[in-house]
């Protein structure tokens, strides 16, 4: 998007994102609906684990908060599923094998075994046939995007009020305003560029961010953030993209005494933490034991009025079945209702994630701050139902790690990857964000490159960590691998080349990956327990060819994307690229490498062909860093 200049219009603004969520949606539905239509496609999906066919219902029980759950097999009971991508949480469609473009059933898978599926859906679907065959699917998720286009509607037209002054700010209409914070106590937990993190975002009226490069706690900051807010009377709304970062910060702040509630779904929340969830909460609650009756006299209804098949009821008898159980149903939800407004009265922080935030639970419900946790990885759409809910706004994360994942180029180049928090902090001319500046993961050497190419040389390590090695840990052997933090292992020239892999939209280096192995496993002969050893690679092919060959090792291997936000003690990059032609694909998003080289406490071993990637400048100066801080090597040396 080219740099939009300050203060933005609500109808261009909002025009433009709901233009490009336009794009995203249709390129989402594209795949989904290929899959559906085409029977061609629909194999394809049943083949690559995406659908199973030929399901059956094999029981059909209530569920938590007024919901159906539906246990799915084989046909043949006894088969087991074939392998699929279906997890817990995933969001599916039920559909008809014969006529899959019939409105299906849509839910979340809530449990899985390797003869069933179980899915929560919210009403129990009505099929024409009698004992259809049944076709489960992965689905995108329409839901939450239409509540995304709903609140930038309301954030266009809105008039007056709150939400019209903080959309103002956001645009740049009106500068956003601070005020002096009055009886500050400073958390002596905490350092002296959290505590001004703090600080800044009790002072904001608006809006702030702090942002928080690799190790920096800034969960921990906002976790003190929003005690602070609580202990004032503030009623918090605490987001974030992912479940794993709004189970993060429900995990702290429900062992900071902080009374929580977490809305979602509970097939998606960790276990751990299934007693702090809405939905489990109104479950234990008393009166709901008489919604569930309810629940199960409606089911029951409803059976008896599908086993009229072949026997003619009286006429009319089935309809009334069918309403009366509709009415039961209806009843059970309203003592729900009642008890799940009781539960949000109780509590001063609700938790969701941004997709999460869901209207018919929480009503017109207001809060006085909303907080956006890896807020730099939401779409600015995403974060909209979120900013309508509150007075204020607290976006906490660093832009200079990942984006939110696009799949329609042409969104992502027309702006739909850049954050909200990316564009305050690019656009703002006041003081609307504090870098926090002392990590706790990195040895220094390691952090040294992050710290000059992304945070102006403004990181800081703390003691604890700043000159840790591996060989420090009691259970570890000194060796040259163990007593250094930093290496570069060099594959040029030795005819290590990448090639395609098996679906062909991504690369592996197998040369590479048989070293990768190699150093993994010396590691773990020098006493580093497998589970602190991580390889991480940009490519899933590599990713896939590793998890194979390291297959019964506990080493973790995954790719850049879904290790953002996690630490290992000892890392291994694979790059992968090794061509003659210097092509470098998406390693060329520095901001992806950023995360990369920021994962490891101790010991960063980083694998690469300097002549594939050395014409990039980025990498240029990468090479240099290691020859300052580390060790570099060639592969001959390993060999
Ligand atoms: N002031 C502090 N003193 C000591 N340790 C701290 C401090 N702040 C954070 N840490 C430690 O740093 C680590 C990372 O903190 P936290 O989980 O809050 O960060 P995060 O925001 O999840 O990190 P990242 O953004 O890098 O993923 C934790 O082990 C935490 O205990």
């Amino acid at each position: 998007m080219a740099k939009s200049l300050l203060p933005l219009r609500p109808q261009d603004h909002f025009g433009q994102l709901a233009r490009l969520l336009a794009l995203e949606a249709a390129a989402e539905e594209e795949r989904a609906r290929k899959s559906i239509e085409n029977s061609a496609a629909a194999d394809q999906a049943i083949a690559s684990g995406h659908a199973i066919n030929d399901l059956v219902i094999a029981d059909e029980f209530p569920g938590l908060a007024g919901r159906t759950i539906l246990a799915l097999r084989k046909r043949t009971m006894q088969m087991p599923l074939p392998p699929h991508r279906l997890q817990v949480g995933s969001p599916v469609i039920l559909l008809d094998e014969k006529q899959p473009q019939v409105r299906g059933a849509r839910g979340v898978v809530s449990r899985r075994s390797a003869e069933q599926l179980e899915i929560a859906v919210n009403e129990p679907p009505e099929f024409e046939s009698d004992a259809p065959k049944l076709r489960l699917q992965l689905f995108s998720d329409e839901v939450s995007r239409n509540r995304q286009l709903q609140a930038m509607r309301t954030a266009t037209t809105v008039e007056s009020g709150r939400i019209k002054q903080l959309r103002d700010s956001l645009l740049g209409e009106t500068a956003p305003k601070f005020r002096e914070v009055k009886n500050f106590v400073a958390d002596a937990a905490l350092d002296p560029s959290q505590q001004e993190g703090v600080k800044l975002a009790l002072s904001a009226e608006d809006f702030a961010c702090i942002h928080g490069p690799p190790g920096t706690g800034k969960t921990t900051t906002l976790v003190a953030v929003i005690r602070q807010l609580v202990a004032r009377g503030a009623k918090v709304l605490a987001t974030a993209p992912s479940n794993l970062a709004v189970d993060h910060l429900l995990e702290k702040l429900h062992l900071a005494g902080v009374r929580v509630l977490r809305l979602g779904h509970p097939a998606r929340v960790q276990e751990s933490l299934h007693h702090l969830v809405l939905d489990e909460q109104v479950e234990n609650h008393p009166d709901v034991a008489v919604a569930r009756k309810l629940v199960r006299d409606a089911l029951r209804l409803k059976d008896r009025a599908a086993k009229f098949t072949r026997a003619k009821p009286p006429p009319g008898y089935k309809q009334e079945l069918r309403a009366e159980a509709r009415e039961l149903f209806s009843d059970a939800r309203r003592i729900e209702a009642g008890v799940v407004r009781y539960l949000l009265d109780s509590a001063d922080v609700v938790l969701a994630t941004l997709t999460g935030i869901d209207a018919t639970v929480l009503e017109d419900r207001r809060f006085d701050v909303a907080v956006i946790d890896e807020a730099a990885q939401a779409t600015e759409p995403a974060c909209w139902p979120a900013l309508l809910r509150a007075d204020r706004v607290i976006l906490a994360g660093d832009p200079f790690q990942l984006p939110p994942t696009i799949i329609s180029p042409e969104a992502a180049r027309g702006g739909l990857a850049r954050s909200l928090m990316e564009r305050l902090l690019e656009t703002s001319t006041t003081t609307i964000s504090h870098r926090l500046a002392v990590q706790y993961r990195m040895h220094q050497s390691i952090m040294a490159f992050s710290s000059a190419e992304f945070y102006e040389q403004g990181l800081t390590a703390d003691p604890s960590v700043a000159s840790h090695l591996l060989s420090d840990l009691s259970e570890v052997t000194p060796t040259d691998r163990t007593s250094t933090a930093l290496e570069f292992i060099d594959t040029a020239g030795a005819g290590y080349d990448e090639r395609a892999g098996s679906s062909q939209e991504s690369r592996e280096n197998p040369q590479e990956a048989e070293l990768v192995v190699k150093l993994a496993l010396a590691l773990r002969d020098a006493g580093v327990a497998a589970e602190a050893i991580a390889i991480i690679s940009p490519y899933a092919a590599q990713v896939r060819l590793l998890r194979r060959l390291l297959d019964g090792t506990l080493i973790d291997v995954d790719t850049i994307d879904g290790f953002q936000g996690r630490e290992s003690e000892a890392v291994i990059i694979s790059l992968v690229r090794s061509n003659a032609t210097g092509e470098i694909g998406f390693l060329a998003d520095v901001r992806r490498m950023n995360v990369a080289i920021t994962r490891a406490r101790r010991k960063l071993i980083i694998i690469g062909d300097s002549a594939t990637i050395g014409g990039h400048d980025f990498y240029a100066r990468m090479l240099s860093w290691v020859e300052r801080e580390g060790i570099y090597r060639t592969v001959w040396e390993e060999l």
